[in-house]
């Protein structure tokens, strides 16, 4: 193999899978690889076709598909002509894939590999990845699902040991929960579109921005049965964004239609619990937060107050990897709060907490980041106290501190910002909310802001056409610096680093990640100026994971000292 060390360019990234089910695939040669080859092309659903003279050492393996004629056998040395008369007729007899497997060292290796590149054939070449217009993938699949690894030929035992590792992150049955979710999604679809009511609004809020105003909120206000399809909808792709793999793939179908109905049915708040109100122990509740995402970010309290309860009420925000710390039996409920149901599920909540505590058992309400921050921890706080039960309050850390400071911006900063507002980018009922007016030493930062990002941009930077009054707050200048924090704190973080004018653009390319909020004021550029880009994508964050591993190492070392 090359060194990849040497390579004149680095690796681009890949764009697609590909389906070669009844492709014809050609395979020079009938050594080892070669039979390696066949087998690949055979499990993806291809018609192998050996090209390989008359030969003693041909691998057993291709010999029996053969035998079998699950594999044809061309027995000449590759000519030219095999490349456009062996393939498929619906495609003029040209063959879809060639597999060279002679090595980089046989002459006719280069040679098939220019033809096939003029004739527009994917080609590889083992052992020469020059000469190779596609390379082989480390796959792993689960039914619907296929992951593929390539080290761009920079190292295949690695790609399988990374397959490998992935694969076993990933929960038993996740195929099978994929063709469940994918059922339910279509089922959903195909309702909605009867009703004429999709039109490209299913992953995406934004929609507003355009003035295109079937949006979620709008639905709310017709209150039609038929809108409370296309809001369920929305409610699967919301499970499927936050829900910890774990609880997806034991999801039954009976529990998808139990979700999916929730809306109609209304006041389906139980969820199992009967009020068995007589019970002499006296519950206890805690109100916790569970911080922006990453486990490590969890209070000691929080963490204790996990492994202590007897039920746990996590809203849907709660980041999986702080689910995942919950023991196995514990009884954990995840809010429904889904776009326009948030009432509702909070609802559900409270009577389930009430209705635990009167059983005398120890309840959790697990919030995200901080519970008080745009949490209704306080109203939570006051529903249990009326009833008897104060709750113990536990702080979390904020994503409104917190992402920007895992962003690299200080949300003060000698001599550019002295100060910092937090506020929302969506109010009640899904409305605007009133603009901050502009304040050169300001840090904003805009939770719920990102699904209506244009909407609330052009609040800031310009008045309302029909707004010709005196005016009493100043616009936000366009070149102000802003950044949007994505998931802060997890692996998959992302901050797009830009100013006023160019944010709105730099989103809707990158598409979302939520949760995320928005980040306004000179701070933004303290750290990290895009010098004259209109913006900068910035993925990953491993800080905390790789201060995990030296804490981890530090206390081995320590132990081998006692
Ligand atoms: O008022 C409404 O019914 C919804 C309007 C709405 C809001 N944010 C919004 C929407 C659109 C929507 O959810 O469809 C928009 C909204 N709601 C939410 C998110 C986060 C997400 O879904 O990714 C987002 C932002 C999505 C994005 O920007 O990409 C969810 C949300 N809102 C809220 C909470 C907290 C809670 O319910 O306990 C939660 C988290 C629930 C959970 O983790 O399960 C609460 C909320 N929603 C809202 C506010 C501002 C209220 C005000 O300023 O008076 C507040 C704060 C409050 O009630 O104290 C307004
Ligand atoms: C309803 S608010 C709850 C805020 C929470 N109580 C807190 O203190 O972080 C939800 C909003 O928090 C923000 N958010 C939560 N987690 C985040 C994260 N890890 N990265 C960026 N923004 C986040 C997003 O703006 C999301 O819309």
């Amino acid at each position: 193999m090359k060194d990849a060390s040497c390579d004149p360019k680095p690796p681009v990234p890949l764009m697609a899978a590909w389906n070669t089910e009844s492709q014809v695939h050609l395979i020079v040669g009938s050594n080892p690889l070669a039979a390696a080859r066949c087998a690949r092309s055979l499990e993806v659903g291809a018609t192998p076709i050996i090209i390989a003279p008359e030969t003693d050492d041909m691998h057993f393996t291709l010999s029996e598909h053969i035998a079998n004629g699950s594999a044809q056998w061309i027995s000449h040395e590759f000519e030219d002509k095999d490349l456009t008369t062996l393939g498929r007729e619906e495609v003029d007899h040209i063959v879809d894939l060639v597999f060279v497997t002679l090595g980089s060292n046989n002459s006719l290796s280069p040679h098939i590999s220019k033809l096939c590149r003029r004739l527009r054939i994917p080609v590889n070449v083992s052992d020469a990845p020059e000469l190779c217009s596609f390379t082989l993938l480390s796959t792993y699949s689960d039914g619907p699902l296929h992951i593929g690894i390539t080290t761009s030929g920079r190292g295949c035992k690695l790609a399988s040991r990374l397959r490998r590792e992935i694969a076993s992150f990933l929960p038993q049955n996740l195929g099978t929960a994929i063709d469940r979710l994918g059922a339910v999604r279509r089922r959903l679809w195909e309702e909605d579109s009867a009703a004429g009511l999709i039109e490209g609004i299913f992953d995406r809020e934004d929609d507003d921005s355009t003035g295109q105003k079937h949006t979620f909120n709008n639905l709310v206000t017709e209150g039609d049965a038929a809108a409370a399809k296309t809001r369920r909808v929305r409610w699967l792709s919301q499970i499927c964004e936050y829900w910890p793999l774990r609880k997806l793939v034991s999801i039954t179908d009976a529990d998808m239609d139990a979700i999916l109905k929730a809306y109609t049915a209304g006041n389906d708040t139980t969820n199992g619990t009967n009020g068995l109100d007589a019970l002499s122990k006296k519950g206890k509740i805690v109100l916790a937060g569970s911080g922006p995402g990453h486990p490590d970010l969890l209070t000691r309290a929080t963490y204790h107050a996990i492994h202590n309860a007897d039920i746990i009420l996590a809203d849907k925000l709660v980041p999986a990897p702080v689910l995942d710390l919950i023991p196995r039996r514990t009884e954990v409920h995840i809010a429904r709060k889904f776009p326009g149901n948030a009432d509702q599920a909070q609802e559900e909540f409270l009577v389930m907490g009430l209705a635990a505590l009167k059983q005398g058992r120890q309840v959790l309400r697990l919030k995200q980041g901080d519970p008080y921050l745009y949490g209704r921890g306080a109203e939570e706080f006051e529903f249990f106290r009326k009833e008897g039960y104060s709750p113990v309050v536990l702080p979390g850390i904020t994503s409104a501190m917190s992402a920007s400071l895992f962003a690299d911006i200080p949300a003060t900063h000698r001599g550019v910002s002295d100060q910092v507002l937090v506020c929302t980018g969506t109010g009640r009922k899904g409305a605007a909310p009133n603009p901050p007016t502009y304040v050169p030493t300001q840090t904003v930062v805009f939770l719920m802001a990102l699904h209506r990002l244009s909407a609330l941009v052009e609040s800031l930077t310009t008045f309302p056409a029909e707004d010709t009054g005196p005016q009493s707050r100043t616009l936000w200048p366009k070149e102000t610096p802003c950044a949007i924090v994505e998931r802060a704190s997890c692996p998959d973080q992302r901050v797009i680093r830009s100013t006023l004018e160019h944010v709105c653009l730099a989103f809707e390319e990158a598409g979302s990640r939520p949760p995320g909020l928005l980040v306004v004021g000179a701070s933004c550029h303290v750290l990290h100026n895009p010098q004259g880009q209109r913006w900068v994508i910035e993925e990953g964050f491993h800080g905390l994971d790789e201060l995990r591993s030296e804490v981890d190492v530090v206390a081995v070392s320590m132990d081998e000292k006692q």
